[in-house]
């Protein structure tokens, strides 16, 4: 298997990812052939990014197949050791239940290596497809001269491809609609002050960063024409989990009148959740909260502090103005009328 993205690259069967912790003063690739090697990578966000997250476990359990031999087992073992690094971002568990199926179907004289690179290989091109496919919708919405407000990091180091929300602006800049982007740094981690800004500064799209507190205040000067958010899970009636930040702009948003759109995957939606309040919600260590950026050098609080740490909030569909999925554009209306129930998840077949 040989593929090399912005994030993560195999060359020889040799799999590596981006650091991204590091980001972006230090491009650190490191190995990531065993699958105890990817679940730190996850666990810690050295790998991060919902869909990401999914194609970096698929293309480590088909590596490691590939260099040590396996067996369906063996292969099942790893996948849902992979599964349980984090609980939020529903592409992993898509993948994993879609691999797992599988195996499990599989005809027992078959070689699981080959089965499971071509589950790699599918949901990588899959990925890559879907990114280029909501890209092309989102920037159709975007008018000239935007100022764009978003939020985490949407773009290529989160995905196999151009991105989801920070795709979609890609795309708007690419047809020269002369956009500016404001970034919210995103705390605790980082990911837009840091990821994002190093995506945009990379490309030469204007973008002005801003901490998560002033996005209020710009909307309020009718600074902002439009905030655009990528996804971690989507339950059927529309309400989202997304990065820790997301609820607050959805309102602030509603407020203001401003579109709020969400941009992800099809596959990002789970079939099996009604509502918001069915998204597992991730809660992480304190000591990121209390460092800058995830790392321990300015200790700021009090010794002893208490710390609530959620990485990710739920944002009721109500305050979506649509989601732009790689399979079209799904107004409030029509999600109430069920759009989202009939969408093809994650194989070709219809479900
Ligand atoms: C297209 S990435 C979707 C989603 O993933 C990010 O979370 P994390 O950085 O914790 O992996 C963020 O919520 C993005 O919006």
């Amino acid at each position: 298997m040989n593929f090399e993205y912005l994030s993560i690259r195999c060359r020889h069967g040799h799999l590596e990812i981006l650091d991204q912790t590091l980001l972006p003063h230090e491009e650190v690739w490191l190995n990531a052939n065993e699958v105890s090697e990817m679940f730190d990578h996850i666990k810690r966000l050295a790998v991060r990014g919902a869909p990401l997250i999914a194609v970096a476990a698929v293309a480590c359990l088909a590596v490691q197949a590939s260099r040590e031999g396996t067996t369906a087992e063996k292969l099942i073992k790893d996948t849902l050791h992979l599964k349980s690094s984090r609980p939020t971002a529903v592409n992993l568990m898509h993948m994993s239940d879609e691999l797992t199926s599988q195996l499990r179907q599989s005809d027992p004289s078959s070689n699981p290596r080959d089965l499971v690179l071509k589950v790699a290989e599918d949901v990588i091109k899959k990925e890559v497809q879907m990114n280029q496919s909501m890209s092309r919708h989102g920037a159709s919405l975007i008018q000239n001269g935007e100022n764009i407000l978003t939020h985490c990091n949407t773009g290529s180091l989160a995905t196999p491809g151009v991105g989801t929300a920070l795709g979609v602006i890609r795309e708007a800049h690419r047809q020269g609609k002369n956009i500016h982007v404001y970034v919210d740094e995103t705390r605790p981690l980082l990911q837009g002050g840091r990821l994002t800004a190093y995506e945009l500064k990379s490309e030469g799209i204007p973008f002005t960063i801003i901490c998560d507190n002033m996005a209020g205040f710009l909307m309020s000067q009718k600074k902002i024409d439009r905030v655009l958010v990528g996804s971690d899970r989507i339950a059927t009636n529309g309400d989202f989990a997304n990065k820790i930040g997301t609820y607050s702009l959805a309102v602030l948003a509603d407020y203001h009148k401003i579109p709020f759109h969400l941009v992800a995957p099809a596959s990002t939606v789970d079939p099996d959740c009604s509502s918001g309040n069915e998204i597992p919600i991730e809660e992480r260590n304190p000591a990121e909260v209390l460092g800058v950026s995830g790392s321990q050098s300015v200790q700021w609080a009090p010794t002893g502090s208490n710390v609530y740490n959620p990485a990710f909030d739920v944002t009721p569909g109500h305050l979506v103005t649509s989601i732009i999925l790689d399979t079209g554009i799904y107004d409030r209306q029509s999600i109430q009328n069920g759009s989202l129930h009939k969408l093809k998840f994650f194989d070709s077949e219809e479900k």
